[in-house]
């Protein structure tokens, strides 16, 4: 059974790097990690660093990898792999738009595999985190299911189907909140608002709002009509927005973009 015990973190950029940055703030013992990383600086304390798959082979203590390079990568790095995820070590993966089946015919020596996706928020263990797997028996299901819990909340999604969809609210979300949380302050500007309090008050305010809704049993729709006092001035905002389904129409352009671009990583686009 893999309870994973040591896990090697095979290209730990922005995302394999914001998940252990997690883990090791949730807990968990840096010596249950090491990372396979030819350009990374420095890992965290008590993190092994290997740069090569030999120098990680030599060690040979891990009995699960995640995969945290880029999708692209998976041809070219997938056959120097192969004694790192064979002997009945799992294989975690972040690869946006790549597939359980593809996954196993890159690694078929793995006990499993598992596809995992997470967000930035890993860092400070707020992150959705969705799972799916092949090969996994209940223990182990469960032993992962905390194990990525930990980051924040996880989740085991049935259909794969739904991989990309789920990527691009989950994964790829918080790159749109940033990019409205920026417009927001750049209306605020250019109506007169200084930029550091502009700032300021629309993280503050965006944290708010979202920590309130998540807490409350009624929908995030039904909280912004609580906002909109009868004939106040919320109204005449959510008017402009709702207006022809405006912003409804453009984030159903935003998810769709994003999901059919997994698509294309998983035929082999550039
Ligand atoms: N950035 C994000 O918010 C999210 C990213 N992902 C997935 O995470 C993966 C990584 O994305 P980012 O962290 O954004 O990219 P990144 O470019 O920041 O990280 C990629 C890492 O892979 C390393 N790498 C390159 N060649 C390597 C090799 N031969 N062996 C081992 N490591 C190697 C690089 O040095 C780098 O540290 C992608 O597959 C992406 O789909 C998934 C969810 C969210
Ligand atoms: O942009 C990407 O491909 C990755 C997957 C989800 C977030 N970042």
């Amino acid at each position: 059974m893999v309870e994973i015990k040591k896990l090697l973190i095979i290209g730990c950029g922005n995302m394999g790097g914001a998940m252990l940055a997690g883990w090791l703030a949730a807990g968990y013992d840096p010596a249950r990690f090491a990372v396979l990383d030819p350009a990374l600086g420095d890992a965290p304390e008590g993190v092994a660093l290997y740069r090569s798959p030999e120098e990680a082979e030599t060690a040979g203590d891990h009995d699960a990898v995640l995969l945290g390079f880029k999708p692209q990568q998976l041809g070219a790095l997938a056959p120097g792999l192969q004694s790192l995820t064979s002997e009945g070590v799992v294989v975690y993966s972040l690869l946006a738009g790549l597939t359980l089946a593809q996954l196993e015919t890159a690694f078929p020596g793995a006990r499993a595999h598992v596809r995992v996706m997470p967000n930035l928020a890993s860092r400070i263990n707020k992150s959705p985190i969705i799972l799916l797997e092949k090969g996994l028996q209940p223990p182990e299901r469960s032993i992962a299911y905390e194990f990525f819990d930990s980051l924040g909340t996880a989740l085991w999604l049935d259909d794969e189907g739904q991989f990309d969809l789920v990527t691009a609210l989950a994964g790829s979300g918080p790159g749109f909140v940033y990019r409205f949380i920026d417009a927001l302050v750049g209306a605020a500007v250019e109506l007169g608002l200084v930029r550091e309090q502009a700032e300021a008050l629309a993280l503050s305010m965006v944290e708010g709002a979202s920590a309130l809704a998540a807490g409350e049993t009624i929908s995030p729709g039904e909280l912004a009509e609580r906002v909109a006092s009868p004939g106040g001035m919320t109204r005449e905002g959510l008017n402009v927005l709702d207006k022809d389904e405006a912003l409804h129409k453009l984030l159903v352009e935003t998810l769709q973009a994003t999901a059919e671009r997994g698509a294309q990583l998983s035929a082999g686009s550039d």
